[in-house]
């Protein structure tokens, strides 16, 4: 009898472990709908590893503006509307802003990327403030010379070498930011600190993509893994010291250029020079130039590639912008940011753009620190929430055509959607994200895309290059996009030329006014650098 007993309440605990482990994986009651889900995984396996923004919007047509994907017992919350984004993330914004923490984040970047940060944590508080002060209105004033006179370098770059407009894109944004940052400028495009930047995002970037190393956030006893099997470990500690060694030696140099005396008015020397010289502050200084530098760079570098390739690809729309510009500032000086107000049409220009290809198409994924109630659903605490701003920016019901690239749409109206939408909560810059974690970098971002824009505008025809051997026009597809989480349009044949040759004398000569400008950011150039500011 007694062994019966034993038997049954085995067989009753196994069947109640099973259920329970069965039930790992599957929706709990009160989560928005979503796609059907397998004991234990849950929706892991439905996770494209390229371009998930593209499954994130197919399913929103499916199950709406919210919907639910769980992985083990995590869950991810996927908003694709302007509504929901107001009622989520910016309403409930006090227990919607916190962000996943990431241990490679910990062990890479010392725990200094803000992206990676609880709202609540000291770092994360310190650098938002520290931004506000870098980014303010006053500031981005400040920073206007060196984005103007950077872009007259892209001008001179694209003139001279238009074949390799992608890395020139990258160069003016990467050289801006850091010029106002640490106060040093990058004027190659093979420029050593600009390789290693690239590298560095680059292989960060193969880190952190799921599936490409095991998943040690969900499972954090992967971390004692022996190193023999953990490839990572080697991975991320040659990383990291390439990280430290990239971002200590930007702040050395600004130390060191102090103490010459060489001042040239750097965020970083200005945090140096105000606050206690210790090694909390050094560290938050480091983590808000570090923000800038990798938040700014990236996405204004992406804005301007899929301006080359959408203009390339709709020659109507660059004729009336060229029409446009010319009547504005008719054929004796170049573009100034103040003129864009006068522009309508180039403004829909890059209104479109960022509507067509949105640079962080799902932002950076925010995390629910409490639970939430939205309407009929009730979101748990620790869920993932993302903005599916690729979704929002291609809803077949609000935009007429949304893959067809149609700066006209805001000039019928100010939002670019179908007349009679419901436009609640609808912004212009939902591409920068929402609620307490929108991003910081708004003003001086909108900056150097209008700058960079206006003057390529102004400057250049861009035309897709014909095949040199058959001679025939390659048929682009513009919605081929990178396959990296900050995306672009991909590099085209493009075929990029002065409009005229007054437009070619003018670029020159703005590019030799600017070098007074750059010099001041020019202290500490590497020989190579310095060969080729003499001679380019
Ligand atoms: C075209 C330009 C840009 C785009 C499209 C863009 C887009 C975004 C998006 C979507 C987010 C996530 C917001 C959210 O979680 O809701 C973000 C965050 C962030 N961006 Fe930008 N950004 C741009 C330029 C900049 C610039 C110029 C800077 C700095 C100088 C910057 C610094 C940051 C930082 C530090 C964060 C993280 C904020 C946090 O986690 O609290 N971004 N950006």
């Amino acid at each position: 009898m007694a062994l019966i007993a034993s038997v049954l309440i085995v067989v009753l605990a196994l069947s109640w472990l099973l259920n329970r482990l069965l039930k790992i994986g599957s929706r709990e009651l009160g989560l928005p709908p979503g796609p059907p889900t397998l004991p234990i995984i849950g929706n892991l396996l439905d996770f494209p590893k390229t371009a998930i923004y593209l499954r994130f919007t197919e399913w929103a047509r499916t199950y709406g503006e919210i919907y639910s994907l769980k992985i083990g017992r995590g869950t991810v919350v996927v908003i694709s509307s302007p509504r929901m984004v107001r009622e989520l993330l910016d309403k409930h914004s006090a227990v919607t802003s916190g962000r996943q923490s990431l241990h490679f984040a910990k062990i890479v970047q010392d725990d200094i990327n803000v992206a990676f940060l609880q709202a609540t944590d000291p770092t994360c508080k310190g650098v938002r403030r520290g931004l506000q002060y870098l980014l303010s209105k006053e500031a981005c004033a400040g920073h206007l010379p060196i984005q103007q006179a950077e872009a007259s370098q892209l001008m001179y770059d694209l003139m001279k070498q238009p074949d390799a407009y992608f890395n020139h894109m990258e160069r003016f944004s990467f050289s801006s930011m850091l010029s106002a940052t640490f106060g040093v400028r990058c004027p190659r495009t093979d420029s050593k600190v600009l390789q290693e930047f690239s590298q560095i995002e680059h292989d960060w970037e193969r880190l952190i993509t799921p599936g490409h190393h095991p998943p040690i956030d969900l499972i954090p006893l992967l971390r004692y893994v022996p190193e023999r099997w953990a490839k990572w470990k080697g991975i991320s500690r040659d990383l990291e010291a390439r990280f430290k060694r990239l971002y200590h030696g930007l702040v050395e140099t600004c130390e060191n250029r102090m103490e010459r005396e060489e001042h040239n008015g750097s965020f970083m020397e200005n945090i140096l020079r105000s606050g206690e010289r210790n090694e909390s502050s050094r560290r938050t200084a480091l983590a808000i130039c570090f923000a800038a530098v990798e938040g700014g760079s990236i996405t204004t570098t992406a804005f301007m590639r899929t301006l080359v390739c959408c203009l390339a690809t709709h020659p109507d729309a660059q004729k009336r912008a060229h029409e446009e510009i010319d009547r504005v500032l008719g054929s004796s000086r170049m573009p100034v940011l103040e003129d864009i107000e006068q522009m309508p049409y180039i403004q829909a220009i890059i209104k479109e753009v960022q509507r067509f290809c949105p640079p962080a198409p799902f932002g950076l994924p925010h995390l629910s620190t409490a639970e939430v109630t939205v309407g009929e659903y009730v979101i748990p605490k620790n869920s993932s929430i993302i903005m599916n701003i690729y979704g929002i920016y291609h809803d077949e019901e609000v935009y007429e055509k949304p893959y067809m690239f149609y700066p006209d749409r805001f000039l019928q109206n100010e939002f670019g959607t179908i007349a009679g939408t419901d436009d609640t909560g609808r912004r212009n810059d939902l591409h920068f994200g929402a609620g307490r974690r929108i991003c910081p970098g708004i003003l001086l971002g909108t900056n150097a895309t209008t700058i960079a824009a206006l003057n390529f505008i102004w400057g250049f025809n861009v035309d897709v290059k014909s095949d040199p051997e058959t001679g025939n026009r390659p048929s682009i597809d513009t919605n081929t996009f990178t396959k990296t989480f900050v995306i672009s349009c991909v590099e085209i044949p493009a075929d990029i030329r002065p409009r005229s040759d007054l437009h070619a004398t003018m670029i020159r000569s703005q590019y030799s006014a600017s070098r007074e400008t750059m010099k001041n950011f020019e202290h500490e150039l590497s020989p190579e650098d310095v060969v080729f500011v003499n001679s380019w």
